[in-house]
């Protein structure tokens, strides 16, 4: 059995990211408001057209705080934060979800998702992602380092120095590691089963533009920043 030890650098590294994580959470909080009243597509539109953009904000941010990520190409910076956004953003969007909350509320706040203006044919693999990832019962630096490693992923397009980013994700990837085997030594499989989410946070993303499409109203109004981001 071979003895797993986070060294002082990879502690000090955990603390940073974990830190910059906690720091740059959003402003309000999207449950909270979901949870106080029901709204109509429109309101709901632009309530996830207002958090995604201060979401993307907040992820810039935090992108900035990844050791090492500012040495990067400025451009191949850009690429990460655009390839990654959505990806992020989901992430987030499964952490809010998952959080503990009084009994029944998740299932109010499930349902006001269900009718936000979302169409059907996105519930089920949205919230069968949203499950999976409350089922991991991360820790929040498991939560930090996860979303770190989404955005050091090196084949995001326009990426140019692919080899540099790699090396970034590789460090991180190896400290999650690490924690995974410390955090859940019963579950040998965690940290695959954490690599597994991002494969299926890949294919949810995908959805995405379809989804901003198809939301129950007309006349799809975005913010300069998500115009960027989103492709829209
Ligand atoms: C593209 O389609 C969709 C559909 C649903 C969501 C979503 N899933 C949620 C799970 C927990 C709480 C909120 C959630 N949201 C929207 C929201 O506000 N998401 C925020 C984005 C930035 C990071 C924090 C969460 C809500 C949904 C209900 C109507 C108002 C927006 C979503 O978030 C990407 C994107």
């Amino acid at each position: 059995k071979e003895k797993v030890e986070i060294t002082k650098e990879q502690q000090a590294l955990m603390k940073i990211i974990t830190d910059a994580y906690n720091r740059h959470q959003i402003p309000q909080d999207v449950a909270k408001k979901l949870l106080q009243d029901q709204y109509s597509a429109e309101e709901n539109f632009l309530l996830l057209t207002e958090m995604a953009t201060s979401q993307v904000q907040v992820l810039v941010e935090f992108t900035k705080n990844i050791p090492g990520f500012l040495s990067l190409d400025r451009e191949d910076q850009i690429a990460l934060l655009k390839g990654s956004a959505v990806e992020a953003m989901f992430l987030r969007s499964a952490q809010v979800f998952s959080r503990k909350m009084p009994s029944g509320h998740t299932e109010v706040l499930e349902e006001r998702i269900r009718k936000s203006g979302i169409s059907e044919e996105f519930i089920t693999p949205m919230f069968n992602f949203y499950k999976s990832i409350g089922e991991l019962h991360m820790v929040q630096e498991e939560q930090a380092l996860l979303t770190t490693v989404t955005i050091l992923t090196p084949d995001r397009p326009y990426v140019k120095d692919q080899q540099a980013v790699e090396r970034l994700q590789e460090t991180m990837l190896d400290v999650l590691r690490k924690l995974c085997v410390l955090q859940h030594p019963q579950e040998p499989q965690y940290f695959a089963r954490l690599l597994g989410r991002l494969t299926e946070l890949r294919t949810l993303s995908h959805y995405h533009t379809e989804m901003l499409a198809s939301w129950r109203m007309n006349d799809h109004k975005f913010t300069p920043l998500l115009c960027e981001i989103w492709d829209v």
